[in-house]
């Protein structure tokens, strides 16, 4: 099978005198889940901006650490307030119904439909967050730390979700984070930044396996960020 790329190439990022990245070239699969591995400061979230900014603005929804819902609205409108905008008037009401409860079934939320932010606890806000994105129905998903502060048990509950959504949808997705298990036990594809050289670098890049949960995949990798 001829996996489909999504190509960075010969990017240029600086902040004022500090460059980040120097003609930067990056090969991305669509159709997967692709992670973004690094250090604190190493230009993970550089990196997402910038694959932000080469998709469509109704081609991409985001996940962030914080799961930014709105507290006074319950799960059903926090989902349903992103897509008004979205789906085209003629087909609004019933489709967007239909979206909504397929995705808060797709994330275990389909009791806590009617349920504020407020009821619910730190990993069904997160799972709210992903529901939401989902049902935008873009072809791309953004995700920045969203697990971070979660425990073992929730985070494995929402990578399970992350992965089905995944497989059942075929959507891309870009996942940053700086947790070697998350990024063994989700990703698809693996690419690891560093910025030793004083900009950032593409130190390492593999396809993950099923097996490489029981490998020395993540001993590795811990060895590659302690040296980076
Ligand atoms: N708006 C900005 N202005 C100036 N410097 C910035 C800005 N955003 C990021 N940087 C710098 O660019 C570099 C890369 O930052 P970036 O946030 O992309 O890294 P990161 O790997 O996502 O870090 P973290 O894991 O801590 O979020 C860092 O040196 C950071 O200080």
């Amino acid at each position: 099978m001829t996996d489909k790329i999504f190509k960075l190439e010969n990017i240029n990022l600086s902040y004022k005198d500090l460059i980040v990245f120097k003609n930067f070239n990056i090969d991305f699969h669509l159709n997967s889940i692709n992670i973004i591995l690094g250090s604190s400061g190493s230009g993970k979230t550089s990196l997402l901006n910038i694959i932000s900014s080469n998709i469509a603005k109704d081609d991409k929804a985001f996940v962030y650490q914080e799961p930014r819902l709105l507290n006074y609205f319950n799960c059903y409108k926090n989902i349903e307030y992103v897509l008004k905008d979205k789906i085209k008037e003629k087909d609004k009401k019933n489709k967007i119904d239909e979206k909504i409860k397929y995705s808060l079934e797709m994330a275990g939320l389909t009791k806590n439909t009617y349920s504020k932010p407020s009821e619910l606890s730190g990993g069904m806000k997160q799972r709210l967050s992903l529901a939401r994105a989902l049902a935008y129905d873009s072809n791309f998903i953004l995700m920045d730390e969203p697990l971070q502060g979660q425990d073992i048990k929730k985070k494995k509950e929402l990578i399970d979700i992350i992965k089905k959504i995944q497989v059942s949808t075929n959507k891309t997705f870009f996942y940053v984070t700086h947790d070697v298990s998350e990024a063994v036990m989700l990703g698809d594809y693996l690419y690891v930044l560093s910025n030793k050289e004083g900009y950032t670098k593409l130190t390492y890049e593999r396809e993950i396996k099923s097996n490489d949960l029981n490998s020395t995949l993540q001993s590795e990798l811990i060895e590659i960020l302690i040296s980076s």
